[in-house]
């Protein structure tokens, strides 16, 4: 059974009070998180708001970044499509236990929800889409026909973009250019892509999409529909992100804020739902191979300012974080 046709929220899906977003978000109208234009300034100046975002929230958006829009309407029109199809469709990509890729869903009444644990009111895809040898097709939406063309050209452009951050995100650290790729994995580096699919919800004010946490990525390269919905936190309040058309968000994930160690922050972020509009968004996580360690650049972790996390491979780092043991 779908919970969303459904026309009140199960208590499973209502936070406590003091993480309710009705309660929790500031609204200041004046808050605007950066938008950095790729294209039309020189690259002193973009080095520079870069590590002035990637320091202060930890969060961006990015501008004339290279991607055409109709190849970014065209992702986010079969991601629609798939998402529309009937349960019984979508499931025959339903994630294996332990595994990442697939398809999951919290909103079907057959999710026993984990003892005492709030439940996000979403569904999502996620596959792998670079490099070629990680890529597992089965994962792929084989309906609509075009899902995997469009998602093959989007993940061409998308990495000259991830390239082109982290050169910038590089010289910004006051690392030679090649010198953050290369920490995070060079041509090894995973790009996972997800899907999140969050229908309206009859509470938007009591709910959330995805609950608050930082992305274990290095970095994760976001376009959303405009619904609105992300929310950032900042000095201990919840701030909405606008969407700005034609943008792409970018998120500081744990690996950067770990091989910064400490001077990017990982941006804590979490999303609303809406009450009458299907809010979709399409992050991709660049992320280290699983077996690559990742530790603070020996560059940043000096005699005054010692190494404040531990090297360790990505795969027992993610371990860690989603058995909530400590790092
Ligand atoms: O939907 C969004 O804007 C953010 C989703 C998100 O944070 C995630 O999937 O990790
Ligand atoms: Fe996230």
């Amino acid at each position: 059974m779908d919970i969303s046709k459904e026309t009140i929220i199960p208590s499973d899906y209502i936070w406590p009070e003091n993480e309710q977003p009705g309660i929790t978000t500031v609204h200041d109208p004046g808050f605007r998180v950066p938008v950095i234009d790729l294209e039309n300034q020189d690259e002193e100046r973009l080095v520079k708001l870069i590590a002035e975002a990637s320091s202060e929230i930890g969060l961006f958006q990015v501008i004339n970044h290279g991607i055409p829009s109709d190849l970014v309407e065209k992702l986010q029109r079969v991601g629609k499509e798939f998402f529309e199809l009937p349960q019984h469709e979508k499931e025959k990509y339903s994630k294996l236990p332990g595994s990442v890729e697939g398809y999951g869903t919290t909103l079907q009444k057959e999710d026993e929800a984990k003892q005492g644990l709030k439940k996000g009111w979403s569904s999502h895809i996620f596959h792998k889409i670079w490099p070629p040898s990680a890529v597992d097709l089965t994962f792929w939406p084989k309906t609509p026909s075009s899902y995997r063309e469009v998602n093959e050209e989007y993940s061409k452009y998308l990495k000259i973009v991830g390239d082109k951050l982290f050169k910038y995100l590089s010289l910004s650290l006051g690392l030679e250019e090649h010198e953050l790729k290369k920490g995070v994995g060079g041509d090894d580096i995973e790009y996972l892509a997800k899907i999140n699919y969050y229908p309206p919800c009859p509470r938007p004010d009591l709910a959330f999409g995805v609950p608050a946490h930082t992305d274990m990525s290095a970095m994760t390269l976001l376009v959303p529909n405009d619904v609105p919905g992300l929310q950032i936190s900042k000095d201990d309040r919840w701030y909405n992100v606008d969407y700005v058309p034609n943008a792409i968000i970018i998120h500081i994930g744990d690996q950067i804020e770990i091989m910064s160690n400490g001077k990017y922050k990982a941006v804590l972020h979490r999303t609303t739902v809406s009450k009458e509009r299907t809010r979709i968004s399409w992050p991709v996580f660049l992320s280290p191979p699983s077996e690559h360690i990742v530790g603070p650049f020996s560059k940043l972790a000096t005699n005054e300012n010692p190494a404040i996390y531990k090297s360790k491979k990505f795969c027992d780092y993610a371990y860690c974080k989603l058995n909530k043991i400590p790092q």
